[in-house]
């Protein structure tokens, strides 16, 4: 069911000292901000050979990162994000394994302009995974 790791978040509290961080400390290439209010972020994504990097801001007082960088002030590690080939259907088989899907079960358009949905990280050994259809 799954594809490539399409990006590896990072959550911060800052998005410009964190993309700056990465340009000049890392030499890496960076895009630029893209607030997304409907997912209560403003990210960036870091350009990598063979995946991405996504850092992410809150946007928006209901931001679902908020209590996150809360409990994690100086930011770190937020979701993983795997590649699926049809997200409806590992919705469903995942929904029937047991799993929960966040939100109504109803795939946001992500910041690639594809479908995504999340699956809580209680049921994911602690972490949070977002899957795109791609
Ligand atoms: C840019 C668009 C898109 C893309 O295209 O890439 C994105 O990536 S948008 C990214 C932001 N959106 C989301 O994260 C949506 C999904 N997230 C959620 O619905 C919530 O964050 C959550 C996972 C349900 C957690 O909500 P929260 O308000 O933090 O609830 P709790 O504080 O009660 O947390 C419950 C429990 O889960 C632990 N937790 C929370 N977040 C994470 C995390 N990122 N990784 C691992 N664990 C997490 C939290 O610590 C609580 O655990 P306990 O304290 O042990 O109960
Ligand atoms: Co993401």
């Amino acid at each position: 069911m799954l594809g490539r790791v399409n990006h590896v978040a990072i959550a911060v509290p800052d998005l410009a000292t964190a993309a700056e961080s990465y340009r000049t400390m890392l030499g890496a290439n960076v895009t630029e901000p893209q607030a997304l209010p409907e997912h209560g972020v403003t990210v960036v994504f870091v350009t990598l050979p063979n995946t991405k990097v996504e850092l992410l801001e809150p946007l928006g007082a209901a931001s679902p990162i908020a209590a996150f960088l809360a409990k994690n002030p100086a930011g770190g590690m937020h979701h993983i994000c795997y590649e699926v080939a049809d997200i409806i259907a590992a919705r469903d088989r995942l929904k029937e394994a047991g799993a929960r899907v966040l939100g109504d079960g109803t795939p946001k358009i992500g910041a690639h302009g594809k479908p995504v949905l999340f699956l809580h990280p209680k049921d994911f050994q602690g972490t949070l995974i977002e899957l795109e259809e791609v």
